[in-house]
């Protein structure tokens, strides 16, 4: 949370002309409810069973020419990675825990966080995350020093360079 998924995302779609898609956004749309509504009346559980629904239908639909932003808690579950891993080019977004804590302070929208230690929590959850992150991504990208735009020219120029490799190598 708050490494710039849904902003990065946004910004390499336009510079690449593609469509984009925030995986939370293609929930709360599917279920006519917001995020926080979810959390509260179905749980983590239910809203989990939501996002898997949604990226395996999202996979399904797309022809892998679009951009996806998906929530930070999507590497939890391994169904999740396999659909990633199969489907799409994975670019992992690292920030410390010290820029997710400043990035995500100016919003009360996501529910994991609203709690007496936000601080505490992003550290535990990305304690956990981090490896499944680098386990399932194509590429990672450090986004703690960089502006949003100089973030997705960074994205865009490991893209272009991975790109060219593959064709090289093949
Ligand atoms: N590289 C960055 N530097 C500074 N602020 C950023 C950066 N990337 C995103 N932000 C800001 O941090 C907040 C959270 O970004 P967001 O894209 O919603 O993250 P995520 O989708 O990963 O949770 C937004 O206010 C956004 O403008
Ligand atoms: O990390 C998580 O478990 C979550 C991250 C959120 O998305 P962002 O990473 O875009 O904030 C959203 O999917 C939900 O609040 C749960
Ligand atoms: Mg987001």
């Amino acid at each position: 949370m708050g490494a710039g998924k849904t902003t990065i995302g946004r910004l390499i779609s336009q510079s690449m002309d593609k469509d984009f898609y925030d995986l939370d956004k293609v929930i709360e749309d599917n279920a006519g409810a917001d995020i926080p509504w979810i959390f509260e009346r179905e749980g983590e559980d239910g809203f989990r069973k939501r996002e898997t629904q949604a990226l395996a239908s999202v996979a399904q639909s797309d022809k892998g020419d679009s951009v996806l932003a998906t929530g930070g808690g999507i590497v939890m579950r391994e169904e999740n990675r396999d659909i990633l891993r199969e489907n799409a080019l994975v670019v992992y977004l690292y920030a410390s825990v010290a820029q997710q804590l400043y990035r995500t302070s100016k919003s009360n929208h996501r529910p994991l966080l609203q709690t007496g230690d936000p601080k505490a929590t992003l550290k535990k959850l990305f304690e956990v995350r981090d490896p499944l992150y680098r386990e399932v991504a194509t590429l990672v990208i450090e986004t703690d020093s960089r502006h949003p735009r100089s973030v997705a020219n960074k994205v865009l120029d490991a893209i272009k360079r991975h790109l060219k490799e593959e064709t090289t190598t093949s």
